[in-house]
C-alpha cells in the first residue's frame, strides 16, 4: 500500500496538507534512515529536533514530510500538531492495519518481559500457531531476525514488522511493552487481544519522575480502546491496583491468596522450577527450564495467555517445558567447575535481589555467594545506591563497569558504594575492568560457591565514552573458569579496553 498525504488529511482532520499530494511507501522519524519515496516524521527529543535534519532526510531521497512546523522545503508537508502523536495512527494505515490480523499479545511490567514473552511464544508454537517476537533482544519470526535497538520499537518499524509478519503467514505476535514505548506513543493503533502485566518496581524513574508516573504508563496498555483482556500478576501493590482498575477482563494470578489463578509448591534446583497453579478451572503441575522462583509467575503469566488463546492444557505445558531458556537470563556457565556460574540480566535492585536468592536456594547455606554487578551509564542515576544495597546481600559484592557510556565508571561505581554505607566492607569490592572482577569472583570461589554476573546477560559489547567495546560476560566467565581448572584456551578472545 503506498497512501498518498491526502489520505492522512482524512485521517488526522487537525491536519494541513502544504504543497502538492505526494504518495509515500513507507514511513521514519530518523533522517538517517530514510529510503527513496518514504515520508520523513520530524519529531523534538532530547537532544535534537527532527526539523533540522529536512536536508537529510531530502538527500536520502524522502518524497514527502510529516512536520508539527511548516519548514522550508520543497517537499510536500503536512503539518500537525503532534508528529509523536499522529505516527502510531498514520503507520498503522500505511502498512493496512496489521495488528487486526494478528494475535497480538503485549507483556509489561518491571521484570520479566523478555521471559514470559518467549514462554508464551513457545506455547503459542505448541498448539500449532505461526509465531512472531518483538523484545529487547530481536524482533523474530521464522528465519528472519533483526537485533533490538529498543524494547518496543518505534510506531514506524513495530507496524512495518507487522506486516512484513502478517504476509509470511504469521498469526500471533508477542511483543514486550516497555514503559518508554507507552509514553512515546510507540504502540499507538497497535490492537492487543491480550496485555499481560508482570510487576512494578522503582525503575525508569529519571524518565519518568514519579513511580505513580511509571505506574500510570504502564496501565495504559490495558485501556479498552488498545487491549481486549488482560492477565495481572498480583504479587505487588502495583498489580492488585491495576487488576482493580482496569475496566478489560482479566485474570489475576500469582502467589497472592487473593488472586484468581493461585501459585503453589514452587521448587527450584538447578534444572529449573517447578510448580502448581490452580483456580478459573486450571489445576496444573508446570516446569519451566529456566531457574528461579520469578520465573515460577512468568510460566504462570504464559500459561494463563497460551489457554486465553486456545491452547489446551497439554500444549501449554509442553509449551512452557520445550522453552529451554533464553539468551542471558539465569544462563548457566558449566565446564565441569563444582561450583554454580551464571549470567543474568539482572540489573533492578528487586530481581538481584531475587537472583541472589534463587542462588543461595540452589547452593544451600554452605555455599557463598559472590556477585558481581555495575550500574548502566546515563540513565537511572537515583537508583544506583539501592542497586549497591541489593547487591551487597550477596557474600561478596564485586562492583564494576556496565555499559557506562558517556558517564565516569568509577563515579557510577561510587554511587553504588554510596548505598552500602552501613554494610561491612569485607561484603564489597571494587574492581573497575570487568574482565578482572569476573576473572577474580571465579578465581576465588570453591566448591559450592555460586557467582552471579549481573546486568549484561545476552548483550555482548558495552559503550566507553564513544568506543563500542566487546565484553561477553559468557565468554569471560567460561576463560576464567578454563584458567582455574588449568584448562589451556586454544582460542583466547580480544581483550577489552577497560
Ligand atoms: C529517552 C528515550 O527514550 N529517548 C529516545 C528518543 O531520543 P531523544 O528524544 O533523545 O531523540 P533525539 O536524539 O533528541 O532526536 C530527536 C529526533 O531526531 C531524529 N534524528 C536524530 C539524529 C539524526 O541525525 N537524524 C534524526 O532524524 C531522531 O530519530 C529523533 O526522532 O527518541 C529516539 C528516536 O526514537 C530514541 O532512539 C531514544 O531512545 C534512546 C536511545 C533510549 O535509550 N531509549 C531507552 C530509554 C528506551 O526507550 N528504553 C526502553 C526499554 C526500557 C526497559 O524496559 O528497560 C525501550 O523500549 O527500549
Ligand atoms: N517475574 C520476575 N520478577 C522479578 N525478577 C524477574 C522476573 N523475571 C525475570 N526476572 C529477573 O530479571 C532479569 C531480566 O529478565 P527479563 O529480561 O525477562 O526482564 P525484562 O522485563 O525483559 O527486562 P528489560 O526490561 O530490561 O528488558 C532476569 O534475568 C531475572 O533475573
Amino acid at each position: 500500500m503506498s497512501p498518498k498525504l491526502s489520505e492522512l488529511q482524512a485521517l488526522l482532520p487537525t491536519s494541513q496538507l502544504k504543497g502538492d499530494d505526494a504518495v509515500f511507501t513507507d514511513l521514519t522519524l530518523d533522517s538517517r534512515e530514510v529510503k527513496s519515496g518514504w515520508m520523513f516524521c520530524a519529531t523534538k527529543g532530547s537532544k535534537h529536533d527532527g526539523h533540522s535534519f529536512i536536508a537529510e532526510a531530502t538527500r536520502n531521497g524522502a518524497s514527502a514530510l510529516m512536520v508539527s512546523q511548516v519548514v522550508d522545503s520543497p517537499l510536500p508537508q503536512l503539518i500537525v500538531p503532534s508528529v509523536r502523536l499522529a505516527l502510531g495512527k498514520v503507520a498503522d494505515y500505511t502498512n493496512g492495519h496489521p495488528s487486526r490480523s494478528l494475535n497480538l499479545i503485549g507483556v509489561t511490567g518491571t521484570n520479566g518481559k523478555t521471559t514470559t514473552s518467549y514462554l508464551i511464544e513457545s506455547i503459542l508454537r505448541a498448539s500449532g500457531h505461526s509465531t512472531g517476537l518483538i523484545g529487547t533482544i530481536e524482533a523474530k519470526y521464522k528465519d528472519s531476525r533483526h537485533p533490538s535497538i529498543h524494547t518496543t520499537p518505534e510506531a514506524p518499524d513495530l507496524h512495518r514488522y507487522l506486516k512484513e509478519m502478517v504476509s509470511e503467514g504469521i498469526d500471533s505476535v508477542v511483543m514486550e511493552v516497555s514503559s518508554h514505548g507507552i509514553d512515546q506513543h510507540r504502540v499507538d493503533s497497535a490492537h492487543f487481544s491480550v496485555a499481560v502485566f508482570t510487576n512494578l518496581s522503582p525503575e525508569h524513574l529519571d524518565y519518568h519522575g514519579t513511580i505513580e508516573q511509571y505506574y500510570w504508563a504502564k496501565s495504559q496498555l490495558f485501556i479498552k480502546s488498545r487491549s481486549e483482556s488482560a492477565v495481572v500478576c498480583v504479587d505487588d501493590q502495583w498489580g492488585e491496583r491495576l487488576a482493580s482498575q482496569i475496566e478489560i477482563p482479566r485474570i489475576t494470578f500469582g502467589y497472592n491468596p487473593n488472586a484468581d489463578v493461585r501459585i503453589s509448591d514452587v521448587r527450584v534446583t538447578p534444572e529449573g522450577t517447578d510448580l502448581f497453579i490452580k483456580g478459573m478451572g486450571y489445576n496444573s503441575n508446570l516446569h519451566v527450564q529456566i531457574v528461579g522462583a520469578c520465573n515460577a509467575q512468568n510460566a504462570a503469566a504464559a500459561y494463563i495467555t497460551g489457554r486465553l488463546l486456545g491452547a489446551t492444557d497439554a500444549e501449554a505445558r509442553d509449551g512452557i517445558e520445550q522453552c529451554s531458556g533464553v539468551s542471558g537470563r539465569f544462563q548457566q556457565v558449566s565446564l565441569g567447575q563444582n561450583f554454580l556460574v551464571v549470567v543474568d540480566y539482572a540489573h533492578t535492585p528487586d530481581s538481584i535481589r531475587a537472583l541472589i536468592q534463587t542462588a543461595r536456594e540452589i547452593i544451600g547455606p554452605e555455599g557463598k555467594v559472590t556477585l558481581v554487578a555495575g550500574a548502566r551509564g546515563r540513565r537511572d542515576r537515583i537508583k544506583r545506591p539501592e542497586l549497591g544495597r541489593a547487591a551487597a546481600t550477596a557474600d561478596l559484592a564485586i562492583l564494576t563497569t556496565d555499559n557506562p557510556g558517556d558517564e565516569d565508571p568509577a563515579n557510577i561505581v561510587k554511587q553504588l558504594v554510596a548505598g552500602t554505607f552501613d554494610i561491612p566492607k569485607k561484603h564489597i569490592q571494587v574492581e573497575l575492568d570487568r574482565s578482572r572482577a569476573i576473572r577474580r569472583a571465579i578465581e576465588i570461589s570453591e566448591k559450592g560457591d555460586a557467582v552471579l554476573i549481573v546486568g549484561r546477560g545476552h548483550e555482548g559489547y558495552f559503550r566507553v565514552g564513544n568506543s563500542q567495546i566487546r565484553l561477553d560476560d559468557r565468554q569471560e566467565a567460561e576463560e576464567a573458569i578454563r584458567m582455574k581448572l588449568g584448562l589451556v584456551d586454544e582460542n583466547p578472545q580480544p581483550k577489552p579496553l577497560l
